[in-house]
């Protein structure tokens, strides 16, 4: 897909996210790959009015090159596209129920969006919850740098979710999928779900290998 291309893309499902309450006002910010670098949402932009050729642009050592003003979590969509090879597109969120998930006391850090389905182990896998700083902080970066690309998705406590993929419209799949998960968890609070077995997830990874 060629530059502008991806552009429209970036507009039409930042457009779809916004308009299914996935996000509000200027909350999230979304990164794709091109050839020559990254292109990333502009900070304080809304996802559901962005403009194809005002859309950031970063070159691969995170450098703006063109375009508004790049999102202030340069140094996060950064350290995934650096620590996690072949990724092609970084998601973040506010959306409502992995948000308030991230707010919970008793998450477990090693697995917060607990595998209730094989679609969120298919699309999303193993979630790690990060320690809250402070949004635009570089020490988000940092994190995400020791997590040394094992984890395509991470959560954001007390701020919401991050989720990669090798390219924007899976990327764009698996943050729905992520805050789906997180709806049906909030919903069985308290009820002791039956969750898939290690077994079950590390067949459906060997049947669908991310
Ligand atoms: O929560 C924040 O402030 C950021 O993580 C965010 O979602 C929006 O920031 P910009 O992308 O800089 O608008
Ligand atoms: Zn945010």
């Amino acid at each position: 897909m060629d530059e502008q291309a991806t552009r429209e893309l970036l507009v039409r499902l930042s457009r779809s996210l916004f308009e299914r309450g996935y996000s509000v006002g200027s909350a999230g910010n979304i990164s794709v790959a091109v050839d020559d670098g990254i292109l990333m949402t502009p900070t304080n932009s809304c996802l559901g009015f962005l403009e194809a050729d005002r859309i950031s642009k970063l070159d691969r050592s995170g450098r703006h090159i063109s375009g508004d003003k790049p999102s202030k979590e340069v140094f996060l969509h950064q350290a995934f596209y650096e620590t996690r090879p072949g990724t092609g597109a970084v998601v973040h969120l506010h959306s409502t129920y992995a948000t308030a998930l991230s707010c919970l006391p008793d998450l477990d850090a090693n697995d917060c969006i607990a595998p209730l389905t094989p679609y969120v182990v298919m699309r999303v896998g193993q979630v790690r919850l990060l320690p809250y700083v402070r949004p635009g902080e570089p020490a988000m970066g940092e994190m995400i740098r020791e997590l040394q690309g094992k984890h395509a998705a991470v959560l954001l406590a007390n701020h919401g979710p991050v989720v990669t993929a090798k390219d924007l419209t899976t990327a764009v799949y698996a943050a729905e999928e992520l805050e789906e998960t997180a709806k049906l968890l909030v919903l069985l609070r308290g009820q002791n779900p039956r969750l898939l077995t290690q077994a079950q997830i590390d067949e459906l990874n060997t049947a669908f290998p991310k």
